[in-house]
């Protein structure tokens, strides 16, 4: 059953010089209980989709097409149906989880709220010591130590690791149908890391969330997702199934980042990086935005924009494949 479907998704930036789109004609279906993974260079547009699905874009953004989100069209929506939806269809984290908690109210308080919330929203009436007694369960489920002083805490009390655990424990209580994170891992250590992946795939097989997973890293989003979009300059350039993307990559700039993985790389000689830098969305090359960077780039890549071309459950855009 299809839970989120992007279809045709623009969005644009008002900017001093003009406005810049970013976001082209990005489609993507997410299916109840899959975890995607949206996998692209910095700049390449991830969070911008990310806040996009829950309409939390800067105020200069402009949003077109369709983004079903259960039904609701976000891009339609009003504040008050956008409202409802991100307290029970969706949730994000943050790229900085200290962006999702409020400094000046305790992590206790915080937890306490959005369990009051979710009640609420399901029509379900409970108690303050009801809600505080699923709030600690919610940190005991995420095995943080100490959880009854952690609630007494406010954010900045605590560590990275500590607060992106809190963020999670937020979002098992709220249980969306979606959740969305952007680069959940990156400001944490190696082992944290590998920590809140499993306890995101742990809510995803315990409460059926569907997940998109956002990140720079291919090999990251191949340990925890069972689809890989591919992003570059704001197209998806590849989308399949993530084992068949991480083996048998088809377009050439997926194929850059999978040479690009030290972990798989090294041992066998080949690591390498892809020549030069991501466009900029104000200067884009005329063809395929990839073709300045192109290993395999031919005459016509440099004239026309490849559409996507599709085969069983792949989809990818290049000339290549036409
Ligand atoms: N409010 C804004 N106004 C103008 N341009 C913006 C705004 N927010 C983002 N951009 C531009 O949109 C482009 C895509 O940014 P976005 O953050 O979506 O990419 P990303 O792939 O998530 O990158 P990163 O991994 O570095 O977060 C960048 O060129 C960025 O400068």
């Amino acid at each position: 059953m299809t839970l989120l479907h992007i279809e045709d998704l623009e969005v644009s930036y008002k900017t001093m010089g003009g406005e810049v789109k970013i976001l082209d004609g990005v489609n993507l279906d997410v299916d109840k209980g899959e975890i995607v993974g949206v996998v692209g260079e910095s700049g390449s547009g991830k969070s911008t989709l990310g806040h996009s699905i829950v309409r939390l874009l800067p105020y200069n953004a402009r949003l077109k097409g369709k983004i079903l989100v259960d039904g609701f069209d976000v891009v339609k929506a009003n504040e008050k149906q956008m409202y409802f939806l991100r307290g029970t269809s969706m949730f994000m984290i943050f790229q900085n989880p200290l962006n999702s908690l409020n400094p000046v109210k305790t992590v206790g308080h915080q937890l306490i709220e959005t369990s009051l919330i979710r009640h609420q929203k399901e029509g379900k009436k409970i108690d303050n010591d009801e809600a505080y007694k699923e709030s600690l369960g919610a940190l005991k489920d995420l095995r943080l130590p100490d959880p009854e002083n952690i609630m007494k805490r406010y954010p900045h009390q605590l560590s990275g690791g500590q607060i992106q655990r809190i963020v999670i424990a937020m979002s098992m209580l709220l249980k969306p149908k979606i959740l969305i994170a952007d680069e959940p891992t990156s400001a944490l250590d190696v082992t944290v890391q590998a920590q809140v992946v499993k306890l995101l795939k742990q809510l995803n097989t315990e409460i059926g969330v569907s997940i998109i997973f956002i990140t720079h890293d291919i090999a990251l989003s191949y340990a925890i997702s069972s689809r890989i979009l591919v992003l570059y300059g704001g197209q998806v350039m590849e989308d399949g199934p993530s084992e068949d993307v991480i083996k048998v990559p088809l377009h050439p700039y997926s194929q850059g980042l999978i040479s690009s993985i030290p972990s798989i790389n090294k041992r066998e000689g080949k690591l390498k990086a892809i020549p030069g830098n991501p466009p900029s969305f104000t200067d884009l090359p005329k063809g395929c935005r990839f073709s300045p960077r192109c290993e395999k780039v031919m005459d016509k890549c440099r004239e026309s924009v490849p559409g996507l071309t599709s085969k069983d459950k792949r989809n990818v855009r290049c000339f290549l494949y036409e």
